[in-house]
């Protein structure tokens, strides 16, 4: 279902709203919709019999409305109402209407937030996407307030004071433990600035017709499933290199005419599925299944060529060859004997200072940068460059992304043919693109980033963010801190190298894939956190959990 994984703006929720108006729909009837379901979802979350006492904070447009249906609702089946009502006499009519109501009712209002202070919970209503400025004065000072209770609130679409499309804080904000977000996904409430505020996110469906976020190009993933099986190609064969590797802005977004194409998705576990490189062919072999070149570690960083060979390891390809510092082959083999380890010559620091004849163009992915230390720079020439002038799809991590941050190879990766996956922390992207601002829009600076670089870049944070030349958009709506630790990233830039091998950019976007490993890399994580708390999850342990994530996702 598209609605579960589109994100919008605000003005284009009103659009679509508006379009919903025009049709027929009265106002009052959406309001009434989506209050009454996001009132059946908080009796859920809050039982009567063990929460009797809920406090409403009430603003005056209709978000306050809808919290004024939910309130009615909740003080009909029995629950203690209060209602605080700041911006009163601003209401529009609508809300103006349902307060009335909840007067003759006889529902409570209170005159100081204070006096919310013995509620079991509260619902925030203050402001929706109709916020546009910041919030200052007596409403700071009550949102201050809020925060420093302990008493959860949720949030009634997004939490107030979380800018819609950005996720800034506009000013304040309110700290949720729960988001109940109406209708349609809003994009901000997944961007790193919003994270702390939304608690757990929840989406109200409220109806919006699937027609008005459909249009010409949609694929679909039966699409998607009747071509995964492609014909198998003789193994190194050019035609396949070329057919395989080579894409052209290819666009699998949607086009609607309130949603744009450039909006980022949700990943979703269908998603996931569809792009694992499973089932394989039963006739393939090791060649046909992927050959990655892992080009990593240093004599001061061996662990991150072997936390990148255990990602790449649960990543499945058929052949994993290491380049590596020719002081780490004895470990590297005793670690992963199905693998080919080859040598490279070091300068005194340990640092790689050349491929050596290193033939790059035979494999299928090469994944570059993670533990080389960043002396390797001197030798750039000698390492970066030929990997750049490959005609292979190219993953970029860790020190390989501080070689680029020095800027002359931008031009040659514009120029590739073949994807180039940078995965990029922020302090790495800060780095690369200083020249942007990440804070002010991280969404929009992400896809200026990708766009103007020719590049997919993968953003790690709180909330993974994935943009393909700035078209093809996507968000990781999981996360754990437990991968807060050094090591996950090379784990990613592995396993990403060995799904990326075997796959067909015909078939499947980069980003699609990139944002699907993004997704079991986190989801490995939670699992893993879940068996070993978030302290326990080191490199080797969260590989593992990689694989349960696969296995979890299939059989789910
Ligand atoms: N469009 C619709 O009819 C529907 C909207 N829904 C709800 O309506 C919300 C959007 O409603 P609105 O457009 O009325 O917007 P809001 O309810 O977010 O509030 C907008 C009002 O707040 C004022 N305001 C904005 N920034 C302020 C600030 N910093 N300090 C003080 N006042 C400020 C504006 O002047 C305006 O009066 C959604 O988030 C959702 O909760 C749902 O009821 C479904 C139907
Ligand atoms: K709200």
């Amino acid at each position: 279902m598209i609605k579960t994984s589109i994100t919008v703006t605000a003005k284009q929720m009103q659009e679509i709203e508006e379009r919903i108006f025009s049709e027929g729909m009265p106002v009052a009837s959406l309001m009434e919709k989506a209050a009454v379901f996001a009132s059946q979802k908080i009796t859920q979350l809050y039982p009567l019999n063990l929460y009797q006492k809920v406090g409403f904070i009430i603003g005056c447009g209709h978000n306050g409305g809808d919290g004024l249906v939910i309130a009615r609702e909740l003080f009909l089946q029995g629950f203690q109402v209060s209602l605080y009502i700041p911006l009163r006499e601003k209401s529009k009519d609508l809300t103006k209407q349902h307060l009335q109501y909840a007067e003759f009712l006889g529902i409570a209002s209170v005159e100081f937030i204070e006096d919310l202070s013995t509620c079991d919970f509260i619902v925030d209503c203050l402001f929706g996407f109709g916020l546009t400025r910041n919030i200052e004065g007596k409403l700071r000072e009550d949102i201050i307030w809020l925060n420093q209770q302990s008493i959860p609130v949720v949030s009634i679409d997004i939490p107030s004071g979380i800018h819609t499309d950005t996720g800034n804080v506009l000013g304040i904000a309110v700290k949720a433990v729960y988001t109940l977000c109406l209708g349609l996904w809003k994009v901000g409430l997944f961007l790193s600035s919003a994270v702390e505020y939304t608690g757990s996110l929840h989406l109200i469906e409220i109806g919006i017709p699937e027609s008005l976020l459909m249009g010409e190009g949609i694929r679909n993933d039966d699409d998607e499933r009747e071509e995964k099986n492609p014909p198998l190609y003789p193994p190194n064969s050019e035609e396949r290199k070329r057919e395989k590797n080579q894409t052209e802005n290819v666009n699998y977004s949607f086009h609607c005419q309130y949603v744009s194409e450039t909006n980022p998705r949700i990943i979703t576990k269908e998603d996931v599925k569809n792009c694992l490189p499973l089932p394989r062919h039963v006739n393939t072999h090791k060649y046909k299944q992927g050959n990655l070149l892992l080009i990593c570690g240093s004599n001061q960083y061996a662990g991150a060529a072997l936390l990148a060979g255990y990602g790449a390891k649960c990543g499945g390809s058929g052949m994993i060859t290491f380049a590596v510092p020719h002081g780490l082959k004895k470990t590297l083999i005793s670690h992963f004997p199905w693998a080919l380890v080859i040598g490279l010559p070091v300068k005194e620091e340990g640092t790689i200072i050349s491929l050596r004849n290193l033939d790059l163009n035979k494999y299928d992915a090469i994944a570059f940068g993670m533990g080389i230390g960043r002396e390797v720079s001197a030798y750039q020439e000698q390492t970066l460059a030929p990997i750049l002038n490959s005609e292979v799809p190219l993953i970029i991590d860790a020190d390989g992304l501080n070689i680029l941050a020095e800027g002359r190879y931008w031009q040659t990766i514009k120029q590739r043919k073949s994807p180039t996956i940078l995965t990029p922390h922020i302090g790495e992207f800060k780095r690369l693109f200083p020249q942007l601002n990440l804070s002010e829009n991280s969404l929009e600076v992400l896809k200026m980033a990708s766009k103007m670089t020719n590049t997919t870049i993968l953003l790690k944070g709180a909330k993974t963010l994935v943009s393909e030349k700035g078209i093809n958009n996507w968000i990781v709506n999981l996360g754990t801190p437990a991968l807060a630790r050094g090591g996950s990233g090379d784990v990613l830039s592995g396993f990403l190298g060995a799904v990326i091998a075997q796959t067909n950019f015909n078939i499947f976007p980069v980003s699609k894939v990139v944002a699907t490993c993004g997704w079991l890399h986190q989801q490995g994580g939670i699992l893993a956190a879940q068996n070993h708390t978030e302290m326990g999850v080191d490199g080797v342990t969260l590989s593992e959990y990689i694989n349960k994530a696969v296995v979890k996702t299939l059989g789910d």
